[in-house]
């Protein structure tokens, strides 16, 4: 492929539907065919691959909107859909069309959207929008639309070893605007989508990449000098960073996992963060005897469950159309078995979390009451308090549920600027 200055609209539009067509095979999670159609064009330029990817989103984002549009175009579906998402200016777009092509879009963009129906402007699969709807009543609309805006950068400063304001600084000398996040007290949120790997804070780990939801989960665990704890579903460690942070580096965390692939990407992570106290170790499965060996012994564990991801719509759009209600099915029997089990390694005393980024009920509440119901021994904590106790600002805005609604954390990107995030709490008798 030729250099990205010298490519043509119509060339570019061409290599635009070739990326939409291999994404709507949705046999893999987009960012990685995206990353893999990367790799495999080398000579694409940062503009284009910002053009190829900004497309492929905006049509996963709005994919029941051009669904209804592109039957009235003509050519192959996958360039009437890349058309129609095209990211990027709209006069550089009409060089690459035919005659033909610039009408039907001018027809296209006279069309109210207002006018739809309804499926046509939540572009969400009917079996999630009536979950969606029984939670937040008219709130559905301003959630639907925020999951189609995408999301803003949040970073997590490392505790350990750097200041908010020192990083902040340092951001701000290249000219990078950030703000400090509204909970966290660590996080600070950055508009656009700047390049942070070369910044000297992140090579030396003052900071990392994290959601303000993520640095919050992190927080309800409260992790003390010198204890046992145990982040159960570590994956990369985002969460791991930031407990093991707040242990002042000290105690012992272990970071499980069953993808040793994952564990692996923590490893650098790790190395950049300065911490000495985290012991990554992968699991066959979450019965696997490193966990019976521990049982009893630890003060804190959080259980990161695998979910449907269905609360990270606004980065990963291409979810809405790869789960279904029989997959959140079985991830429910999954997350009920983790929980159960990791639930063991607890000491009296000892406090448990339960989180997910999925927005569904079934993932969420109805595991933390059956979890309950069937463990007296565990004291459900209300997570509105621990956040109020730990000087978050306005805690109980962050929380629903229970009877004095505070009992579970509860964040909606509509109204709390952060992913979709669940997450329970409860102490060992
Ligand atoms: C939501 S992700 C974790 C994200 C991570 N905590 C972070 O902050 O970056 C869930 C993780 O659970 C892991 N997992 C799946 N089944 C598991 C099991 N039975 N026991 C432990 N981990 C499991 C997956 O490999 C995945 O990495």
């Amino acid at each position: 492929m030729g250099q990205s200055s010298a490519m043509h609209p119509k060339a570019l539009l061409d290599v635009c539907s070739e990326l939409v067509r291999l994404s709507l095979k949705f046999d893999h999670p987009t960012d990685a065919i995206v990353a893999k159609f990367f790799r495999d064009n080398r000579g694409l330029g940062p503009r284009e691959r910002a053009t190829l990817s900004g497309t492929v989103y905006n049509v996963l984002r709005k994919k029941l909107l051009f669904d209804h549009f592109a039957p009235s175009g003509s050519g192959p579906k996958e360039r009437r859909l890349a058309i129609l998402g095209f990211y990027g200016p709209g006069d550089f777009l009409r060089s690459a069309l035919t005659d033909q092509e610039k009408n039907w879009l001018d027809q296209c963009e006279k069309i109210n959207v207002a006018d739809l129906m309804e499926r046509h402007r939540h572009n969400l699969p009917e079996w999630l929008v009536q979950p969606l709807k029984d939670q937040l009543g008219d709130e559905f609309w301003p959630l639907a639309e925020s999951l189609n805006l995408g999301a803003g950068l949040d970073l997590r400063v490392n505790a350990l070893n750097a200041k908010r304001a020192d990083v902040q600084k340092e951001l701000a000398q290249a000219g990078i605007k950030a703000v400090n996040t509204p909970y966290s007290p660590w996080g600070l949120r950055i508009a656009g989508k700047p390049t942070l790997n070369k910044f000297d804070g992140f090579i030396k780990g003052a900071f990392e990449v994290q959601d303000e939801g993520s640095q919050l989960l992190a927080m309800l665990l409260d992790a003390k000098r010198g204890e046992m704890v145990v982040d159960f579903c570590a994956g990369a460690g985002g969460k791991t960073l930031a407990i093991g942070a707040c242990m002042r580096s000290t105690g012992r965390l272990y970071a499980f996992d069953t993808s040793p692939h994952r564990l692996d990407a923590l490893k650098p992570r790790l190395a950049r963060s300065g911490l000495s106290n985290v012991h990554p170790a992968a699991i066959a499965h979450e019965r696997d005897d490193r966990v019976k060996r521990l049982a009893g012994k630890i003060d804190r564990v959080l259980v990161d469950a695998p979910c449907s991801g269905l609360g990270t719509l606004r980065r990963n759009p291409d979810l809405k159309w790869r789960q279904s209600l029989g997959l959140v099915a079985e991830l429910a029997v999954t997350q009920a078995a983790i929980l159960q089990s990791a639930a063991r390694l607890l000491k009296p005393g000892g406090r448990l979390v339960y989180a997910t980024c999925s927005m569904l009920v079934q993932e969420n509440e109805a595991i933390a009451q059956a979890f309950s119901e069937a463990n007296p021994d565990f004291a459900p904590l209300e997570a509105g308090e621990v956040l109020s106790g730990l000087k978050v600002a306005d805690a109980a805005k962050l929380c629903s549920g229970g009877e004095t609604g505070q009992r579970y954390l509860r964040l909606w990107p509509h109204r709390h600027h952060t992913d979709g995030f669940f997450a329970a709490v409860w102490q060992r008798a």
